[in-house]
């Protein structure tokens, strides 16, 4: 399994330049192929959805052709939205238009986990003439297109289910359009029945359609409304229960620019109200077509600040205090209200989410999978059948957790909010690449992390020592990474496993139940700061430190110490393998003889029994085992300062690496 660590983030500063609307990128693809003309496509959204629409439309007969980049092409452009003059540089293609009629009449479509790709090319295909099959993941064949099934047939399509009734896969055969008849379809599962249905009537001579129920999701037919427009047709609205669509042919409007991705937007927004400075997006903002730009209404709520332009939007934390908690009807911004979920665990108060009961047909079942996941953090969670109510933890109390994400980007991007809280690991975090590929770069550039300082070094070299004191003069956190993989031959030990049994060793690693206290270690209940100090556990923990599984089994547990403000971490590895990124890498030295001898003396003074010869064979054996090991061997890191304390004392060591890092760090980590 793939996975990225965060570390536990302090701050956030700084501005992102979206990536394209999803909703808009596929809309416009759609219309574009079906259009009279050709189309220029500026700033397309370049992620597995739009590759999605793209390899169907090439599949039914559309010339698509990729031009250079948007950013280089320098020509003005009307657009779809508030971002179109902001020109994020994105993909830019060039569709030529089918005039109304797929040239391919028998086709198989693949198209993956992408919803908008899926619905409005059934109902665009539904008379189109052809024999088409739709397919897509096992998650896509658990979605309901039932209802959008169902209106299609009202009008005389022939569609058949291929699996299960209500879900894809699809067969789609010829049909006539009976445009007699006003088509009825509901409004509360998906709007994007109503959206695919809005956009192939023209081309099947038109009609009316009436909205059955509470129509959900009413900015997203906004965005419909506004493409077709774009493409030359204009349906006429009784409010939002009743269109009436012109029988039409699209034309192409010759350049068409996407705007910026709303709900992408909402991950940095939070980022900014949670742990600014300020966060500025550039790509939507008051002219914006997409209704998730209203995300930033529910982070003013919550005491936010918010300033925004046509174009752009900022946010910054309240003036003072925390964030409020909030109770809110999502039924207006359903995929940018789950940036909210984790934002909720860092207010002043409980948040309640209401109306979010088509969460549970999206990617995945969202209620379920952002309650269950919010739960590995420590946090209590009310799942309803459509909200959820979540209460805030105390400051310093989240815990370091593993999140799954579920085959679902918003769950990937909503999780990283909540490293303000703690380090996290992130399962499976390509999952973006749905509709942020680059999510987690921008994250990182916009993002503080917990500073930490490396000392490396062979054994009794000092490390532990210095370390404790650097960590004490900082007010930081200490990890001394040597005493996991003591527990864990002392673990393996006690369980009967040999030090060499790579995967038994590994899974005892796995599941470690210790407890650091100031002075004490506790391993499953039991003080055993002392045990993990005797030569034939430092002798084991050396034997099972070579051992690659063991080291992978320890790496997120190790990354977990990372927390505000700051950490000092002492080992073999830390600068090459567990915290590349520190702001100061120490590699600490003294002479083998130098290091025998403290090591006999450290010994004797606990009483326990000890010969110096033996200690400086023992010594010289593990340091060649540690640095000949093939996994993250004893070595000096090209950026570690190399601090040699053979004739140094404790007290100028702790100096110097003081000294070294001082300037280095972030101004509020510092005492
Ligand atoms: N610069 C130093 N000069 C003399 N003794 C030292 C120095 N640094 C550490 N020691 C002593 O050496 C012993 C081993 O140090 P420790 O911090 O446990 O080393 P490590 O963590 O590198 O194995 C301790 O008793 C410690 O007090
Ligand atoms: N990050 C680390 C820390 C320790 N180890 C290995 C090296 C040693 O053989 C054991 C015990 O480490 P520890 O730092 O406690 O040992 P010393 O006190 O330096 O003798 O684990 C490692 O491989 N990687």
């Amino acid at each position: 399994m793939d996975f990225i660590d965060l570390p536990q983030c302090m701050g956030a500063n700084g501005s992102v330049r979206l990536p394209g609307s999803k909703s808009i990128s596929n809309r416009v693809l759609l219309l574009a192929a079906l259009a009279d003309g050709e189309t220029e496509v500026r700033d397309l959204l370049s992620s597995d959805d739009t590759a999605r629409m793209l390899d169907a439309l090439r599949t039914l007969g559309v010339d698509i052709g990729e031009v250079e980049s948007a950013a280089d092409a320098g020509m003005p452009a009307d657009g779809i939205g508030a971002g179109s003059a902001a020109g994020c540089a994105g993909k830019l293609l060039r569709i030529r238009g089918v005039g109304g009629s797929f040239p391919v009449r028998e086709a198989d479509l693949h198209l993956g986990n992408a919803g908008t790709a899926f619905r409005p090319l059934t109902a665009a295909l539904a008379f189109a003439g052809g024999n088409y099959r739709l397919s897509g993941t096992p998650r896509m064949h658990e979605r309901p297109i039932g209802d959008l099934v169902d209106a299609l047939r009202q009008a005389g399509a022939d569609i058949e289910y291929l699996g299960n009734e209500g879900y894809p896969p699809l067969a789609i055969r010829p049909a006539k359009i009976d445009a007699s008849r006003t088509i009825s379809v509901r409004g509360d599962v998906s709007s994007q029945f109503l959206s695919g249905l809005l956009m192939a009537l023209p081309l099947a001579g038109g009609g009316s359609i009436e909205v059955v129920g509470e129509l959900i999701s009413q900015p997203y037919i906004d965005i419909t409304l506004a493409t077709m427009r774009r493409f030359g047709v204009v349906p006429h609205s009784e409010g939002k229960s009743r269109f009436e669509v012109p029988a039409a042919t699209y034309r192409s409007p010759g350049v068409v620019h996407v705007e910026g991705d709303a709900s992408a937007a909402s991950y940095f927004l939070a980022l900014g109200a949670l742990a600014g400075g300020t966060v500025r997006v550039d790509g939507v903002g008051s002219d914006s077509v997409q209704g998730d730009v209203r995300f930033a209404d529910a982070l003013a709520l919550m005491g936010a600040r918010i300033s925004m332009g046509e174009n752009w939007i900022e946010a910054a934390p309240p003036a003072a205090g925390r964030l409020r908690g909030i109770t809110l009807d999502c039924n207006h911004i359903p995929d940018a209200a789950m940036t909210l979920a984790p934002l909720a665990l860092f207010a002043d108060g409980p948040t309640t989410l209401r109306n979010i009961g088509s969460w549970r047909v999206k990617e995945t079942d969202r209620l379920t999978a952002m309650a269950t996941e919010l739960r590995k953090l420590g946090a209590e969670v009310e799942e309803g059948v459509d909200y959820l109510q979540i209460k805030p933890v105390l400051p310093g109390s989240l815990r370091p957790a593993t999140i799954d994400t579920y085959d679902d980007h918003r769950m990937a991007m909503c999780f990283s909010l909540a490293a303000f809280g703690a380090p996290l690991r992130i399962n499976d975090p390509g999952c973006v690449a749905k509709t942020f590929p680059d999510y987690f770069l921008h994250f990182a550039a916009l993002t503080q992390a917990v500073p930490v300082i490396d000392i490396d070094g062979p054994s009794a070299s000092g490390k532990g020592t210095v370390a404790a004191r650097v960590a004490a003069a900082l007010g930081w956190n200490y990890l001394d990474s040597g005493a996991l993989y003591r527990l864990t031959a002392l673990a393996a030990q006690r369980a009967g496993v040999a030090w060499n049994d790579e995967p038994r060793v590994a899974a005892v690693a796995a599941g470690l139940d210790v407890v650091f206290g100031v002075d004490s270690i506790l391993l499953a209940g039991e003080e055993v700061g002392e045990a993990i100090r005797s030569e034939e556990i430092s002798s084991g923990a050396s034997q099972v430190a070579a051992l690659p599984a063991v080291r992978t089994a320890l790496l997120f547990r190790q990354r977990a110490f990372r927390r505000a403000p700051g950490l000092v971490a002492d080992g073999r590895d830390m600068a090459s393998v567990v915290f590349t990124d520190a702001v100061s890498k120490v590699f600490l030295t003294a002479s083998v003889e130098a290091r025998a001898e403290r090591r006999y003396k450290q010994l004797i003074s606990k009483g326990i029994a000890a010969k110096l010869q033996p200690l400086l064979q023992e010594m010289r054996e593990r340091d060649e085992r540690d640095r000949g090991r093939s996994v993250a061997p004893l070595l000096q890191s090209a950026d570690a300062r190399l601090l040699d304390t053979t004739e140094l004392s404790i007290e100028a060591a702790v100096a110097q690496v003081l000294a070294w890092a001082r300037p280095l760090l972030p101004a509020q980590t510092c005492r």
